[in-house]
């Protein structure tokens, strides 16, 4: 079963994908799709917006210059899977936590693992600031992604931590981020990470002004941070 979106979009991208990743990627949008009847997991259900703005996006991280197998990566709010879980798809070798708040996303989030027979992966029912304390996680991780959670100066508390020095960490964003990239800086230089770049995304199939913001960790986070739950949300470093 090919899904004509992901697939054209996967190839812009420079992506091969085989007919058993596509088969991955199938049920993994049918299991989307059945869980939402009962959760709110997802507000896009349908067969072709999962596939441009949750399958693609997710896979135009590799526009940041970065081919992630291999690697040690960690989604914070991970949600419904959204960048990890197709990261995962596309490139089988990564080391894949998926950290999630909410206890029922996080159920659906094993169920799925599970039900497409992934191996490396492990999902992780807790808040950002309580696991980047624990020292399995905290430092640990090559590359650091993050969709949808928060502005980027409470997300860099949130995910900075877990970014081991000389790693990446990446938030997918949208729309004109100027003021909010500027608002961030300051954070994100505490934390012991340096703008790179923030690169468009611009995929015919995506063409609404997506962006990675590309973030080095240069030093190592200071132990004060993550602060404790909820204050990165309330009060952003400034
Ligand atoms: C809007 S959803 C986005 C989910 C997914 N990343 C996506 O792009 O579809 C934000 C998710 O982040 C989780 N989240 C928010 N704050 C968090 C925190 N401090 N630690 C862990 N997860 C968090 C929420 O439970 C929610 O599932």
């Amino acid at each position: 079963m090919i899904l004509p979106i992901l697939n054209h979009g996967a190839r812009e991208l420079g992506i091969e994908l085989s007919d058993h990743q596509f088969d991955q990627f199938e049920k993994y949008y049918h299991l989307l799709f059945e869980w939402n009847k009962k959760f709110n997991l997802t507000a896009v259900t349908d067969y072709s917006e999962v596939q441009r703005v949750h399958f693609l996006d997710s896979l135009s991280l590799i526009r940041a210059g970065i081919v992630p197998d291999g690697l040690r990566i960690i989604d914070v709010g991970a949600g419904a899977g959204f960048p990890g879980l197709p990261l995962k798809i596309a490139f089988p070798q990564l080391k894949l936590t998926l950290l999630e708040a909410t206890g029922k996303k996080a159920v659906f989030l094993s169920e799925t693992v599970a039900a497409l027979d992934l191996d490396g992966v492990t999902v992780l029912n807790a808040r950002a600031e309580d696991a980047a304390r624990q020292p399995e996680h905290r430092e640990q991780y090559e590359l650091v992604v993050s969709r949808a959670v928060a502005s980027l100066d409470t997300l860099g508390e949130l995910c900075l931590s877990f970014c081991r020095v000389g790693g990446t960490f990446i938030a997918y964003k949208k729309g004109d981020i100027g003021n909010e990239v500027d608002g961030a800086l300051k954070a994100i230089e505490t934390l012991g990470g340096r703008l790179r770049f923030i690169q468009d995304i611009a995929l015919t199939d995506l063409p609404d002004s997506r962006k990675l913001v590309v973030i080095d960790k240069i030093r190592h986070t200071s132990p004060e941070y993550p602060r404790r739950s909820g204050l990165p949300a309330k009060k952003p470093i400034s």
